[in-house]
């Protein structure tokens, strides 16, 4: 059975008018690694923590600006907000379709809450702590292209006609603000679309989406903002000492006006001066070392990196699956053709490269987890391949065939396709990604060993399933 919403009534749980207070005993394991007796022994002694939670129950007004917003992503995500918050229905070949948020974990999955009479019930999954609606969110944000979101959605080709001619009048009227655009960093052929560039030095760069970002919330009269990057994949950054290992040398790069130092770390820069939380939706490093320092010391929310959307995320849950069950993945090719810009992006080996780390590491972990079927240092063939195909536009094909070794010699091969626009698998996901994070800052919690409340560490690992490459932060423990 399904339930729209519940109340929790339990000692470790109190409503006030401002809080929601939690207590929760986090049950985890301590291992010791000990000579004992001349021979080394693990031991694992199971350890309970118990943690503090206070959630700030009051929902902002919320404004989300895109980095790229132009683009597949940014135009389809606005105008899949709109259609929702409008109840815009439209006619397609088969049906008249309602506007809806599949594909999001926050607004279209449920969660268990226990039994009744026997029978297991749910609830949605955003009715578990009070969130941003995302009918609400107002949009706003940069591109290098000067196209209005009317025109770019239309560019973009995702939506049915139908739809797009309702949209078009909400979306004409938003029209990107100039982007830091370098052509060093993305490929050649996005050239011919910078015509929106914020001129100048990158110190005044950053002081321009300073401003930016001041006057798009004093504009609309939103209570926060978060950032989000969903503009064009960038090479990696050269990680350099003396340039952007550390946030000294980064921020003195900035004001030599270093040539190292790319645009998404520029934006990235701007973020966390005005403690705006920045999440990266691409596979560059734009947390360069100097940067993670930065947003540590100031306490500025940053995550990343690359939406994980469709085949990695296929790749992720099938993989975890495959060496959970004991059956060793040894070949593992993932091959698509799009069409979209990003694709077109792609076609450079530089930015491509970007890519392929992302889409190839996310089974690391999972392999390493397991030595009875994988040597110290042995891993699968793992081959990504993305071809550029114009025709196909945003409707990404992607093949995966996954080889596995299985009892007594056996070999087994699984192959899948997957056809679907892109941007459609990418927007959902982007709305998760702003709302956990604009959630996560109304989260203060407190160890039983800690004295005080603080806020999550903030390099934001909590939006690790929605990401290909999460960032993670060597500090384990919160300063
Ligand atoms: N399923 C998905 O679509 C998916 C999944 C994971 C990651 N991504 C990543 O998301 C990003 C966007 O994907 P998309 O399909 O919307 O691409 P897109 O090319 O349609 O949109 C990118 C937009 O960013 C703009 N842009 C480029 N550099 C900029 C800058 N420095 N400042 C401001 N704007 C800039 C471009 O003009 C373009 O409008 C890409 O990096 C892509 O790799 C997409
Ligand atoms: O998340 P996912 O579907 O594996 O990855 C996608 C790739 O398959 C696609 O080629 C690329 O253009 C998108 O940006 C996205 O990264």
């Amino acid at each position: 059975m399904f339930i729209e919403k519940f109340k929790v009534e339990s000692p470790n749980v109190k409503y006030t008018e401002d809080e929601i207070h939690s207590v929760y005993n986090y049950d985890t394991t301590e291992l010791v690694h000990e000579n004992k007796n001349g021979s080394y022994q693990w031991t694992v002694k199971p350890k309970t923590v118990q943690y503090e939670f206070k959630t700030d129950i009051h929902v902002p007004k919320l404004g989300v600006m895109l980095v790229g917003w132009g683009g597949n992503n940014g135009s389809t995500l606005t105008g899949g907000v709109i259609a929702n918050r409008e109840g815009i229905s439209w006619a397609t070949k088969d049906k008249v379709q309602q506007a809806n948020y599949f594909g999001s974990l926050t607004q279209a999955s449920s969660i268990r809450v226990g039994s009744f009479n026997g029978e297991e019930i749910y609830a949605p999954f955003k009715s578990l702590l009070p969130m941003v609606n995302p009918d609400d969110i107002v949009f706003g944000g940069w591109d290098i292209s000067d196209m209005n979101l009317a025109d770019a959605m239309a560019r973009a080709k995702v939506f049915d006609i139908d739809l797009q001619k309702q949209l078009r009048p909400y979306m004409e009227s938003m029209v990107p603000l100039p982007g830091i655009y370098d052509p060093d960093f993305i490929a050649a052929n996005q050239g011919s679309r910078a015509n929106n560039v914020i001129k100048g030095t990158k110190k005044e760069q950053v002081q321009q989406i300073i401003e930016d970002i001041r006057e798009f919330k004093e504009k609309n009269k939103v209570d926060k903002v978060v950032v989000l990057w969903t503009a064009n994949t960038e090479r990696y950054s050269n990680i350099v000492v003396g340039l952007n290992d550390t946030m000294e040398n980064l921020l003195a790069a900035v004001e030599k006006d270093e040539s190292e130092i790319s645009p998404s770390t520029l934006y990235a820069l701007a973020c966390i001066y005005e403690n705006i939380p920045f999440i990266n939706g691409s596979p560059q490093n734009t947390f360069v070392p100097g940067l993670v320092d930065l947003a540590i010391k100031r306490n500025s929310l940053i995550g990343g990196d690359d939406f994980k959307s469709g085949q990695t995320k296929m790749k992720s849950v099938l993989v975890d699956f495959l060496v959970g069950a004991g059956i060793k993945p040894t070949s593992i090719v993932s091959y698509n053709h799009l069409g979209n810009n990003d694709g077109m992006n792609l076609s450079a080996p530089q930015t491509f490269r970007s890519k392929e780390i992302s889409k190839s590491n996310v089974v690391d972990d999972m392999v390493s987890s397991n030595g009875i079927l994988y040597e110290p240092g042995e891993h699968p063939d793992h081959v990504v391949v993305i071809k550029y195909v114009p025709y196909v536009g945003d409707s990404k094909r992607a093949m995966d065939e996954y080889t596995s070794e299985i009892f007594m010699g056996g070999k087994n091969t699984i192959v899948l396709h997957n056809t679907c626009e892109d941007s459609l698998l990418a927007a959902p996901i982007i709305l998760d990604l702003v709302l956990l994070a604009e959630l996560s800052t109304r989260i203060q919690l407190k160890g039983e060993a800690e004295g005080k409340f603080h806020s999550f560490h903030p390099v934001a690992t909590i939006l690790s399933y929605l990401t290909k490459a999460p960032l993670v932060s060597s500090t384990l423990l919160y300063q």
